[in-house]
């Protein structure tokens, strides 16, 4: 947020005070060479005024743990984090980050009771990022010019949309084959690995993923801040998606200051639309199996 100053003020709350004070002054050193974001670590009180709260508290996943392991552990600090948010912040708009992320922000919308525009998980906005990228890798062509988005789950069950995937308003398969680059069932087999189990890769390397979401929640952030309309795959709670009700997923949306102003339906092809019921439904047993275990079921 610092680097692209997608924020004025940014204020770090944790459990580990002294860590956010610690990574609060190493952040402000780099505001001189980017841009000028006022950084500090506070208490809860500190959020007070605060646009959109961004949460990312909780555990991560360990080598060979999915994402749907982490689910209890998240929602017990929600219980205690929401809350205190709320209380120094009810004009926010909460944007979460904590994986699952679909599951907790369905949690984090039960919890704070607010409308559900105002409660966005970061969702596939990373794996579209991840989708692009490697398409724009494959395409020797930059990502910003590659129009693919992924939708679902942001997880083992995510659905890439390479029906709808475009360079130049072209269908991917046709932009490859004339930029010389044809794509192979191999080459498709390939990026959808390298989309789904990215974050397995990653954490088996460096035990986290940090730049991939950072940029995310920065480019999410700065369309709140900014009123920008800007249409991006993010996580909601859909009244009712594929025949599924009531289940929090990634699909394309339009981001302004209050939240999400409305949500996109690509045109599916048969498969996708198949493959992103499998996603609601697995997101939606997952959700109600918290809801019960929490002892918030209805
Ligand atoms: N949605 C996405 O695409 C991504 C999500 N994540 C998720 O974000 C979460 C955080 O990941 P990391 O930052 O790598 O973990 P981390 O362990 O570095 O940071 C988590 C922080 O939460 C704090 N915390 C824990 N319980 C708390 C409580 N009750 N109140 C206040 N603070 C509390 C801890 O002190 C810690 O500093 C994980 O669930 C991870 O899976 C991470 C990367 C991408
Ligand atoms: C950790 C995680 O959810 C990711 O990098 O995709």
């Amino acid at each position: 947020m610092v680097t692209t100053g997608a924020a004025s003020e940014i204020v770090l709350v944790d459990a580990n005070a002294a860590l956010a004070k610690s990574q609060a002054q190493d952040i402000a050193h780099a505001i001189p060479f980017t841009h000028a974001v006022a950084v500090h670590a506070g208490p809860y009180a500190a959020l007070e005024g605060a646009g959109v709260v961004v949460l990312s508290a909780g555990v991560g996943q360990k080598p060979g743990e999915t994402r749907l392991d982490l689910l209890e552990r998240n929602a017990r600090v929600f219980a205690e984090v929401i809350p205190a948010v709320l209380a120094a912040a009810p004009d926010a708009v909460l944007l979460v980050a904590t994986n699952p992320v679909d599951v907790m922000t369905q949690i984090a919308t039960r919890i704070s009771g607010l409308p559900p525009h105002r409660v966005i998980g970061s969702g596939t906005v990373l794996d579209t990022a991840r989708f692009r990228a490697l398409l724009g890798a494959r395409l020797g062509v930059t990502p910003k010019s590659v129009h693919a988005h992924v939708v679902g789950e942001h997880g083992d069950s995510e659905v890439l949309l390479w029906s709808g995937a475009t360079v130049a308003g072209v269908p991917v398969y046709r932009a490859a084959a004339q930029l010389g680059r044809p794509l192979t069932a191999e080459d498709r087999t390939a990026i959808d690995e390298g989309v789904r189990r990215a974050a397995y890769h990653i954490i088996a390397g460096k035990g986290h993923t940090a730049f991939g979401i950072g940029g995310g929640l920065a480019r999410l952030v700065a369309a709140i801040a900014g009123d920008e309309k800007l249409v991006t795959t993010c996580a909601l709670l859909n009244e009712l998606v594929v025949g599924v009700p009531d289940v929090v997923l990634s699909l394309p949306r339009v981001i302004g200051a209050r939240g999400v102003i409305d949500t996109i339906l690509p045109d599916f092809a048969p498969d996708e639309e198949a493959a992103l019921r499998h996603s609601a439904a697995i997101l939606k047993e997952a959700a109600d199996g918290v809801e019960q275990r929490m002892g918030w079921g209805a």
